[in-house]
């Protein structure tokens, strides 16, 4: 859910760090899927993403469960698979991913990691939910190969009316 308004960076090159990893995937199929679903919105846009390792990024990956030091705690197995929060300062951008979830890497046993958090980085960069079924930002999950994914045309110019 987008916590927080409808802001949008004020900046192009953003930074991000992986601050823990699930026991799900292999940190390498963490990191993949990541990366991956961060140039999905670079692709369209002029926003640029560089990985830190520590002290504060822009956007904060994280994995946890339950209460997990902020107001939105997770609910265990199924439910919310995650959240993300609007741009701002502090934990603005930042995304949190329920580890009483399995996530996978590719094959459709579990959520995949890369379209869960591809969907969550359109909240952190300021994109609310879309009505179109086929959107990435369509508030219901669904799997898609994560290599022949392309961002469909309802993402494209939602993102593009933010950072065009
Ligand atoms: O905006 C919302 C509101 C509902 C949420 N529920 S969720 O965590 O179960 C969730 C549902 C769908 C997705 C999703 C949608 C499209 C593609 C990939 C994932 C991600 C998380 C999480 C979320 O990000
Ligand atoms: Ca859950
Ligand atoms: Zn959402
Ligand atoms: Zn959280």
């Amino acid at each position: 859910s987008t916590f927080g308004g409808n802001l949008k960076w004020e900046k192009n090159s953003l930074t991000y760090r992986i601050v823990n990893y699930t026991p799900d995937m292999s940190a390498t199929e963490v990191d993949n899927s990541i990366e991956k679903a961060l140039q999905v919105w670079a692709k369209v846009t002029p926003l640029r993403f560089t990985r830190i390792y520590s002290g504060t990024a822009d956007i904060m990956i994280s994995f946890g469960r339950r209460a997990h030091g902020d107001y939105y705690p997770f609910d265990g197995p199924d439910g919310t698979l995650a959240h993300a929060f609007a741009p701002a300062s502090g934990i603005g951008g930042d995304a949190h991913f329920d580890d009483d979830e399995s996530f996978t890497f590719r094959s459709n046993s579990g959520y995949v990691l890369f379209m869960v958090a591809a969907h969550e980085f359109g909240h952190s960069l300021g994109l609310s939910h879309s009505d179109d079924p086929g959107a990435l930002m369509y508030p219901v999950y669904s799997y898609r190969n994560p290599e022949t994914f392309v961002l469909p045309r309802d993402d494209i110019n939602g993102i593009q009316s933010l950072y065009g």
